[in-house]
């Protein structure tokens, strides 16, 4: 009985589970591996007849078929599973919102009363934007780097106050975070952008989202398209938007503490600075990222902390760190960034909102120079 006490459920009024995961049963489908080569056909059975070629070259093509059909059902099983433990942990984030909010109000008179007293600031999470042309040669990258300094507010009230819910929240992140690590902890995704006129027909087909099809158009191949798998692919179609919608559970993550890092990579000219700057009607990673971070954190109704969030951004080229606030005259604070013997000295500025932001991020392009050379580094490199 007193066990029973303990327990506490998700199920309160006005929470229950997202619409568009309802159903009768709770728990997803647990998987059933369908064989695609029934065992008995592996057993050798030379008292067989011979079969013609054909009818072999048949079975085969039979089996393969099966084997296809057996890998689209289990990805649609993962597919399924990871819609579920999404709303889940939809449920369990606004049931945490609940918990905090009726704690708040609770406590919300009586901390009003009490002088309040900053005790301490917590470094967590960081979330770095990296552009480059090529992994070894690294010519004209940007690197994006926030910290969000968490400063919490104590008296006798509010200790109180979080030490009932803290481990809840902490629970909270760390099961979120945990569900991004099971999904990989390391995601590549391939978008592809749409062909300018002199870039010819395309050789580019999209069976699913996850695979991409080139056309080597080399006729001497049996089979002269290839597939390429990756975590997600995006056709031309897709705007900044829609992509950005796969990036933003790691924003939540960078919120939550953990360390991320957002990477584009590709050849002259693919959409890397389309992807990552974007433009002013068609914003990129770096701004649609900062919104998030400035939403979540003024609307994380599970929190007692606030948030601050200081930006630095350099540019790293032939091995040259360069920072691109260095100019930057109100902000006389600097982080160290690297390892403790070769680290570099930034600048960090720090962002009130979004637009402190959108316009620290146009001085630091612009403070990227105006180097050709560096394009025809990348040239070079790309055409070699
Ligand atoms: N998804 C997209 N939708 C529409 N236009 C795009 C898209 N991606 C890229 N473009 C356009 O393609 C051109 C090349 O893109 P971008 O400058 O982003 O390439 P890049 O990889 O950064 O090139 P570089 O390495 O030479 O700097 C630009 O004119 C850009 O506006």
């Amino acid at each position: 009985m007193a066990e029973q006490k303990k327990r506490w459920t998700w199920e309160l009024p006005g929470f229950e589970p997202r619409k568009s995961f309802e159903r009768d049963d709770p728990e997803p489908h647990p998987v059933v591996r369908r064989l695609s080569v029934s065992p008995s056909s592996l057993v050798q059975r030379p008292e067989l007849p011979k079969q013609p070629l054909a009818a072999k070259l048949q079975k085969l093509k039979d089996q393969l078929q099966h084997a296809r059909e057996d890998y689209l059902e289990l990805r649609q099983e993962a597919s399924d599973l990871r819609e579920y433990s999404n709303a889940k942990l939809d449920r369990v984030t606004r049931y945490l919102g609940v918990l905090a909010d009726r704690a708040h109000k609770l406590d919300s008179h009586r901390i009003n009363q009490i002088k309040l007293s900053l005790q301490s600031q917590v470094v967590t999470g960081s979330f770095c934007f990296l552009v480059a042309n090529d992994l070894d040669l690294l010519p004209s990258s940007i690197f994006w780097h926030y910290n969000s300094n968490v400063s919490s507010f104590y008296d006798q009230a509010a200790l109180e106050t979080e030490a009932r819910i803290s481990p809840l929240i902490n629970e909270k992140k760390k099961l979120f975070n945990e569900l991004l690590t099971a999904k990989g902890n390391v995601k590549v995704f391939c978008r592809t952008r749409p062909l300018f006129e002199d870039e010819g027909p395309s050789i580019v087909e999209f069976p699913d989202e996850f695979t991409i099809r080139i056309n080597t158009g080399d006729d001497s191949l049996t089979n002269p398209k290839k597939d390429y798998e990756f975590d997600r692919v995006y056709g031309p179609h897709v705007g900044q938007g829609e992509f950005f919608r796969d990036v933003q559970p790691f924003v939540q993550s960078a919120l939550d503490g953990y360390n991320v890092s957002v990477f584009a990579y590709g050849q002259s000219r693919s959409g890397k600075t389309h992807t990552m700057e974007g433009s002013s009607h068609e914003r990129g990673l770096y701004q649609r990222s900062f919104e998030e971070l400035f939403d979540l954190s003024n609307s994380d109704t599970t929190s007692t902390s606030q948030y601050s969030f200081y930006v630095t951004a350099f540019e790293l080229y032939n091995e040259q760190v360069q920072d691109l606030l260095g100019e930057s005259i109100n902000s006389m604070s600097r982080i160290n960034i690297g390892p403790q013997d070769s680290f570099v000295e930034l600048v960090q500025q720090k962002v009130d909102n979004p637009l402190d932001f959108s316009i620290l991020l146009k001085g630091a392009i612009q403070n990227r120079g105006r180097d050709s050379a560096k394009a025809t580094v990348s040239h070079l490199y790309v055409d070699e």
